[in-house]
């Protein structure tokens, strides 16, 4: 059985499939370059599992095929919750590459947390992935990872706003500086595919 998996940013969607790998072996996925092009939504709504919700339905619209979708974000306490359900376009809308993209984003962050103290720099990743079937069964589950936001970036690795973050399970190193590995085991998103991965294998079989 298929599953297509909606997202159009590359580096979340490679952790999306090597954690699906690991934890649904029946189930092939496919991605959006693998089916014909569709309209995709605007991501409008104020929560995380609405834009998720969004997305997976449309999948599911566009392709017949059962559709996971990740909304996702990091939220920051001194910014009231922010950028939260805006992560992807704090700093404006998408223009050229989606790297540039998250460096304008990570700029813009350090700055308006310039003046916040280290002891108030608290924040957390959130998650939430829909799955969305033909027939109108939708699931959704959320992950959460916490942390802090550094004041300089560091690594290469994951993307988006990984190279400001320290999360609290692995100090000293931003998830940036982490194995593919490390991140999946402690992510957001770890922890909700993890939990989805066993019932999109059954509700599938
Ligand atoms: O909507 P799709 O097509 O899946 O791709 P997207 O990048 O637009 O994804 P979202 O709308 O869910 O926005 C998520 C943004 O939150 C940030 N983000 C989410 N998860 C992250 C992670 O694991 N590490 C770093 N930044 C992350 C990053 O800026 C993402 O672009
Ligand atoms: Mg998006």
């Amino acid at each position: 059985m298929k599953v297509l998996v909606a997202s159009r940013n590359a580096k979340k969607l490679e952790e999306m499939r090597r954690i699906l790998a690991e934890h649904m072996t029946t189930v092939e996925v496919v991605g959006l370059d693998d089916v014909t092009p569709f309209d995709e939504p605007v991501e409008d709504q104020p929560t995380f599992e609405g834009n998720a919700l969004l997305k997976a339905r449309a999948g599911v619209v566009a392709t017949g095929l059962p559709t996971l979708a990740d909304d996702s974000g990091l939220c920051v306490d001194a910014l009231n919750g922010m950028p939260g359900v805006l992560s992807a376009r704090w700093s404006g809308p998408a223009l050229g590459s989606k790297d540039g993209q998250d460096d304008r984003n990570n700029e813009l962050l350090l700055a308006q947390l310039n003046d916040v103290p280290d002891e108030r720099r608290t924040a957390h990743f959130a998650c939430a992935v829909a799955l969305v079937l033909p027939d109108g069964r939708e699931l959704v589950v959320e992950g959460r990872m916490d942390g802090r936001v550094i004041r300089e970036v560091r690594g290469s690795g994951g993307f988006g706003y990984d190279v400001l973050f320290v999360a609290d399970d692995r100090p000293g190193l931003t998830t940036a500086e982490l194995s593919r590995e490390d991140k999946d085991a402690i992510s957001h998103r770890g922890r909700a595919l993890r939990e989805i991965a066993p019932l999109v294998a059954d509700l599938l079989a």
